[in-house]
């Protein structure tokens, strides 16, 4: 996948293009399956599919306060682009000069020159240009205009939900593993690199690999089945996120026990991936470091049973359907 961080560096014979523009934070259900329509069509119109998405997320410039944390930080996102099977993705940085800009103007710069688009996809809720005032009957008559066909897509349920990053970000927030999953179509996972912690576990508890600060979105606090990746190894893992007040002092974080450990060679900068399966309980104050050890080792062997059961049923469980219905422009 070929990622272009300006418009400048769009080679001039690139395209035709079939384009779908978003932030794609999550990359969740509704978005892969966006992607796959514009690499079918790109496909079928001998063109590129390409995705353009912004760094930072406009919202950081709208409302730096109560800006939502993200779901995947763009060094993942565009992993997930890419793992889509689209052929670019053109990061726009969002800056004063882009936000000001005016819908037709974006158009006319990003879509028309810049990418040749030949066709653009989008969900019927897409804003765009300066206060978000244009929307999708506008880029309908865009167009129009400029010579390009726009294929608009009514929202994707999943259990009754519509699927959005907002409902992901809640899902996660809540510790709601199982709907983050299903909405995500894969399980919610976080990159990192390990953190020395205070050595009370190995002493007191059990010992934990804990991740260095992490700024994004993390799940509520509480106890949860994770798997961790370390380099390319992964181990089935427990994993309390919180304060931790067992232990006086509130300080945050995330660390894992790792069920089947046996020694690697962890260094600052050895990358971990966590993935959040799914919530044992709530982190709570206890008596004393051994009525937490137990409750841990009680902790462990429902991981155990859960992801025996979780690996039973996946060898089972038949594809999900999918389910867009598309208004065609022309
Ligand atoms: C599976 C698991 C569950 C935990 N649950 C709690 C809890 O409910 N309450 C709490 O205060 N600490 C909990 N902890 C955190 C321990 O207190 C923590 O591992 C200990 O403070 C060691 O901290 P350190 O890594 O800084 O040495 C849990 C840790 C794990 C691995
Ligand atoms: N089952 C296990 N899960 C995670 N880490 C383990 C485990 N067994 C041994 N370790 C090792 O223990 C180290 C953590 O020990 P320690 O620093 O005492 O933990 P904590 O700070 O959580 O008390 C890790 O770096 C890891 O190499």
């Amino acid at each position: 996948m070929d990622i272009f961080r300006a418009l400048p560096e769009i080679p001039s014979s690139f395209g035709p293009t079939v384009v779908s523009i978003g932030n794609f934070d999550g990359v969740h259900c509704a978005h892969q399956w966006l992607l796959a329509e514009i690499s079918r069509r790109a496909h079928e119109l001998s063109a590129k599919s390409v995705a353009v998405t912004f760094d930072p997320h406009p919202s950081r410039l709208l409302r730096p306060i109560g800006a939502p944390k993200l779901i995947t930080p763009m060094t993942e996102r565009l992993e997930l682009l890419r793992a889509s099977g689209i052929d670019a993705t053109l990061v726009l940085p969002f800056n004063d000069e882009l936000c000001k800009m005016s819908g037709p103007d974006f158009v006319a710069a990003v879509l028309r020159d810049a990418l040749h688009a030949a066709e653009v996809h989008e969900g019927d809720n897409f804003r765009f240009g300066y206060r978000a005032q244009s929307q999708a009957a506008d880029l309908i008559a865009l167009g129009h205009d400029q010579g390009f066909r726009v294929q608009i897509f009514s929202p994707r349920y999943i259990r009754g939900i519509q699927v959005s990053s907002s409902r992901v970000r809640e899902a996660i927030q809540s510790g709601n593993m199982t709907l983050a999953r299903a909405l995500l179509g894969r399980p919610f996972s976080i990159h990192s690199t390990p953190a020395s912690g205070r050595a009370i576990g190995r002493r007191l508890t059990v010992p934990t690999i804990n991740l260095a600060p992490y700024d994004e979105l993390l799940p509520a606090d509480g106890v949860y089945v994770t798997r961790m990746k370390i380099g390319e190894e992964e181990f089935d893992a427990v994993t309390n996120a919180g304060t931790r007040p067992t232990f006086g002092e509130d300080s945050y974080a995330v660390e894992s026990y790792l069920l089947n450990f046996h020694p690697v060679n962890l260094l600052p900068e050895t990358p971990l991936e966590l993935t959040f399966i799914h919530r044992l309980r709530e982190e709570r104050k206890f008596p004393s470091p051994e009525a937490l050890k137990h409750q841990i080792m009680q902790d462990v062997a429902k991981a155990q049973r859960y992801l025996h059961l979780a690996d039973l049923l996946q060898n089972s469980t038949p594809p999900s359907r999918t389910g867009f219905r598309a208004r065609i422009s022309s």
